[in-house]
């Protein structure tokens, strides 16, 4: 079958359950197809084949809603409402975002990216719908590893004590990105065992039923031993006691068991929550067998072989940090390293394999770890989150509150600083110097190569006076060399790569390659700037701006981070508050909107972060002068 055939997902609800099983095969040989070419999420995919084709079954979207937690399952859905045709442009500039969009398909009621928001916006929803007198049904699917967010219990504390009419598909694959871990997968490992949850709960009653009740003490002595039994054998009850209906375990693979409980809970009263076993994968071997997450998002990959198309290059940062964190770990029995869920993503598995008590994973939970991290600061530890910059802004608060007001020594490693591509709009860094710089006690480092990343980890580690972050980009380094011996970098101190007396850029992070390009070009032009390696966005080089303040030449603030709250604008207030009113000053940056998804170089020229708006900029500073002879 021709799946861009498929306009509305209507077809879904009529069709046979052989209809569905062939349907099933198609679409699991498009996403493995089409996938190798464009990268993107094909293990979580692969695993909700059958599980999205039920729920469009039963759930008549747009009028019904579907949820998806995080969203990078949801191609199976995007094929279902007419949108196969546009999967040769996934995750590519101006193509079919990875998540759901709403501008994409009145299909999409929610947009994720961003893990465990679907209870509270199915709850959301739920109560609207409850206000007005509909009936819409409302089905929010969040998988073992997004239940382990705080907002997610948040979500089902608050629709437990409502008692609301929703129903969630929890599809447990036993996997976050990585192995997915928590008291809670532990609970869902036991659910996964003793079979179905129900039918263990009616055994219970039928075997006590068979206890001849001698008045009133055994009948309630064996009512406590039927409960102690549901909690010794089943631990259902964790939902049940919750407030939720629980159905299953179910094979999340097999449309009977699938269709039977999804329908069941959606017609039944309040709560229920619909535990689906499901394996990542499933359906291509190399993906199935996936121990590492490698399969949970990758780029373009061989069908026949599995393997992964890799770029060579230099190494990435991420790589650096772990490295230099690892080599500086042996000397420093005070690191101890912590992630939300990224341990692949972060390179913190190289760390951990190698100092597994120093290292935790503590599932999706930045909140946590954040405050966490805190705690070990307390005592001495030297506490340090990796962090992706999108994923820490879950932590904010207890940035806050409970890490830079107290002052507490805890290094923040912010990875998948600046643009990040394929991801869009929802997993942009650019918002962290913003929400960073206003902080007291925080500093905010950025290295312009690989190399000085090394550095600035190593500073970081023998920073000892309160909460400091270096951000550094995602991908590969520019394959400088890497110096031998780490050195301490004064921080707060900028360096001039190339002098000029006619305007000065000052370059924070992974601008500085367009901001040396520039400048070589308008020297050909006979206009000579300044090129600065501003390494912090906090502190700023304030012996720096008093030079700059005295020669009185043009400013060109130029960063990959919103405009608005980040380094050009701590510039700007540093002349303000020095009571310097008459500096030049133009900024480049992120505007104020979202960055939808594309390579980095297509947003970059998109957004004008390039040598040749950085040289038009420059000419609103300074005339053009006639070219040298
Ligand atoms: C707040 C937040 N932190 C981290 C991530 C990165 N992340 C994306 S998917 C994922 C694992 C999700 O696991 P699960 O919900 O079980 O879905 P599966 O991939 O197994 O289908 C993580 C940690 C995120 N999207 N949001
Ligand atoms: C869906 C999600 O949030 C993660 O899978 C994310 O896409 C990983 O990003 P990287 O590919 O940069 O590690
Ligand atoms: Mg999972």
């Amino acid at each position: 079958m021709d799946l861009k055939t498929i306009k509305d997902p209507a077809i879904v609800q009529a069709c046979s359950r052989q209809e569905l099983e062939s349907l099933a095969q198609h679409i699991r040989e498009f996403l493995i197809q089409k996938l190798s070419v464009t990268g993107g999420h094909l293990g979580p995919n692969l695993g909700v084949v059958e599980l999205t084709l039920a729920l469009h079954h039963l759930y008549q979207t747009p009028k019904d809603k579907i949820i998806w937690d995080v969203g990078h399952q949801a191609y199976v859905h995007k094929i279902l409402t007419g949108r196969a045709g546009q999967f040769d442009s996934l995750r590519k500039y101006k193509g079919l975002c990875g998540f759901p969009k709403r501008d994409e398909s009145e299909h999409d009621v929610w947009e994720t990216g961003h893990s465990s928001t679907s209870l509270s916006a199915a709850m959301g929803m739920a109560v609207a719908r409850d206000l007005k007198g509909s009936k819409d049904q409302i089905a929010a699917v969040i998988g073992d590893g997004a239940l382990t967010g705080g907002m997610a219990l948040e979500a089902l504390n608050h629709i437990g004590h409502e008692q609301t009419n929703l129903t969630i598909i929890l599809n447990d694959n036993e996997m976050s990105i990585a192995p997915n871990v928590g008291a809670l997968h532990s609970i869902l490992g036991r659910l996964r065992t003793t079979g179905k949850y129900q039918k263990v709960k009616d055994d219970i009653e039928f075997l006590i039923k068979k206890i001849p009740a001698f008045g009133g003490r055994l009948a309630s002595t064996a009512e406590r031993v039927k409960d102690s039994l549901k909690y010794l054998l089943v631990s259902g009850m964790f939902f049940e006691e919750m407030g939720f209906t629980y159905l299953g375990p179910v094979d999340g693979h097999d449309f009977d068991d699938l269709l039977s409980n999804i329908k069941y809970g959606r017609d039944t009263n309040g709560p229920v929550i619909v535990h689906v076993l499901t394996k990542k994968g499933k359906g291509y071997a190399p993906a199935e067998n996936d121990a590492k997450g490698t399969w949970h998002g990758l780029g373009p990959y061989k069908i026949e072989s599995g393997e992964v198309v890799k770029k060579p290059g230099p190494p990435a940062y991420s790589a650096v940090f772990s490295s230099t964190l690892q080599r500086l770990a042996h000397k420093d029995e005070r690191i101890v390293a912590l992630t939300a869920a990224m341990p692949g993503g972060t390179k913190l598995d190289q760390f951990g394999a190698e100092f597994p008590e120093r290292m935790f994973d503590v599932g999706i939970a930045e909140q946590h770890a954040t405050t966490m991290a805190g705690g070990l600061a307390t005592q001495g530890m030297k506490p340090v989150f990796a962090v992706y910059s999108t994923f820490l802004q879950r932590g904010y608060d207890q940035l806050v509150h409970d890490v830079c007001r107290q002052n507490l020594n805890v290094f923040f490693a912010i990875d998948r600083a600046g643009l990040v591509g394929a991801d869009g709009e929802t997993h942009q860094g650019v918002f962290d110097i913003a929400y960073l710089r206003h902080l007291p006690n925080m500093k905010v480092l950025m290295p312009k190569d690989e190399n000085e990343l090394q550095h600035m980890i190593y500073t970081a580690l023998r920073y000892d006076d309160g909460p400091i972050a270096v951000r550094y980009p995602r991908g590969n380094g520019y394959g400088v060399k890497m110096d031998e011996e780490l050195k301490e970098l004064e921080i707060g101190k900028w360096e001039i790569l190339k002098d000029g007396k006619d305007a000065t850029i000052l370059s924070f992070g992974t601008m500085l390659p367009v901001a040396v390009e520039a400048a070589k070009t308008l020297s050909e032009q006979n206009v000579h700037v300044r090129v600065v390696n501003a390494r912090s966005a906090k502190p700023l080089d304030a012996d720096l701006l008093k030079e700059l303040q005295e020669e009185g030449q043009p400013i060109l603030t130029l960063e990959e981070a919103v405009l608005k709250g980040s380094f050009g604008s701590a510039v700007l207030e540093h002349f303000h508050d020095t009571g310097c009113h008459n500096m030049v000053i133009e900024r480049m940056g992120i505007p104020d909107r979202y960055i939808e998804h594309g390579s980095v170089p297509e947003l970059y020229e998109e957004i004008g972060l390039t040598a040749e708006e950085v040289i038009n900029k420059i000419f609103t500073l300074v005339p053009r002068r006639r070219q040298r002879a």
